[in-house]
């Protein structure tokens, strides 16, 4: 018997079935902690290939994974360009292709506490993710934003739906007194510092997925204490840990198994550079929705 052919499920699609990013945070928590927990959690995850595409200043990241309590096997293509400001594409683009465990069929392409005061820096596609995501589970009194182009920032205020949004003119204005800081940007030197960051603070760090890009500079990443989402990932590919040489904490999926502590008191950063695990749930959370309404 042949395979049935793949589907095409664009943009819209997973938009209808996953009309909120946060109908995820189950399976992501769940993919972490059995990421992290070695051979019994059944994920098999190895490092990402990135290649670099010199002549253009582009990187294709090829990012497979298979979870075994989930029964799904993904790989994610992604590229990544340095944002010309003329551009009419997007600066990453990426395909989810989505097999049938069983017999290696391709099924599917699939396109992608009390805190008073949320800052993002930043104002691209993840700025609008972490933004719908973080008002939604959590009540800030105040929402800031800072971009290097302005004017995209003000864009953004008048765009979300959801808590006002007040743009600042500096990084450092956004930053100061936050509770929580998210960084989003393709920033390849530190964007933020130390000085700025109220103690007790939490820094969610997005951008800068190269060994020898930062987004934090030395004294953020040496002042609090650092979760990642993959040790091996973070000590191959993020500028801020290597070249700062900070010391690995743990890694989320430890802290949603309860092995290590979520230190809320203590100023933290979470580095993150995204693991195929997550497209895995996410492409599988998808077509599972797709196919029981077809
Ligand atoms: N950790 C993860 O899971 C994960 C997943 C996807 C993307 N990312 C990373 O998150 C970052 C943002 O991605 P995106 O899709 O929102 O990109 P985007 O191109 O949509 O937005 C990039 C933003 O960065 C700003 N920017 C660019 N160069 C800058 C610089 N030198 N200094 C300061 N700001 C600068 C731009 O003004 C823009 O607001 C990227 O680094 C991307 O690789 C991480
Ligand atoms: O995990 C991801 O999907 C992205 C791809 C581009 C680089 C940063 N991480």
């Amino acid at each position: 018997m042949s395979a049935a052919p793949p589907v095409f499920l664009g943009s819209e699609v997973v938009e209808k079935h996953l009309h909120r990013a946060s109908l995820l945070i189950p399976s992501l928590e769940a993919a972490l902690a059995n990421f992290s927990s070695g051979a019994e959690g059944g994920v098999v995850q190895p490092m990402r290939t990135v290649v670099p595409v010199q002549k253009y200043s582009g990187f294709l990241g090829v990012m497979p994974a298979y979870s075994a309590k989930d029964d799904a096997l993904t790989t994610k293509l992604v590229t990544f360009y340095e944002h010309k400001k003329d551009s009419s594409v997007p600066s990453h683009q990426a395909i989810v292709l989505l097999f049938d465990p069983r017999n290696g069929s391709l099924k599917a392409f699939l396109m992608p506490a009390d805190s008073e005061v949320l800052c993002i820096l930043g104002a691209g596609v993840q700025a609008y993710s972490h933004y719908e995501v973080f008002t939604e589970q959590f009540s800030f009194k105040e929402v800031r934003i800072w971009n290097r182009t302005k004017e995209n920032a003000v864009k953004f205020a008048r765009s979300v739906k959801g808590p006002p949004v007040q743009v600042c003119s500096s990084a450092q204005d956004a930053v100061t007194g936050a509770d929580v800081i998210i960084t989003v940007t393709m920033a390849t030197t530190p964007i933020l510092f130390g000085e700025w960051i109220k103690p007790g603070a939490h820094i969610n760090a997005v951008g800068a997925s190269r060994p020898d890009w930062r987004e934090l500079n030395d004294e953020v990443m040496k002042n609090s204490v650092l979760y990642v989402d993959s040790r091996e990932a973070a000590l191959n590919e993020s500028g801020d840990v290597i070249l700062s040489r900070a010391e690995i904490f743990a890694e989320l999926g430890e802290v949603v198994k309860g092995t290590k502590p979520a230190l809320r008191e203590k100023t933290t950063v979470f580095k993150s550079l995204g693991m195929a695990i997550e497209d895995t749930v996410a492409a599988k959370f998808v077509y599972d929705s797709w196919s029981a309404g077809n």
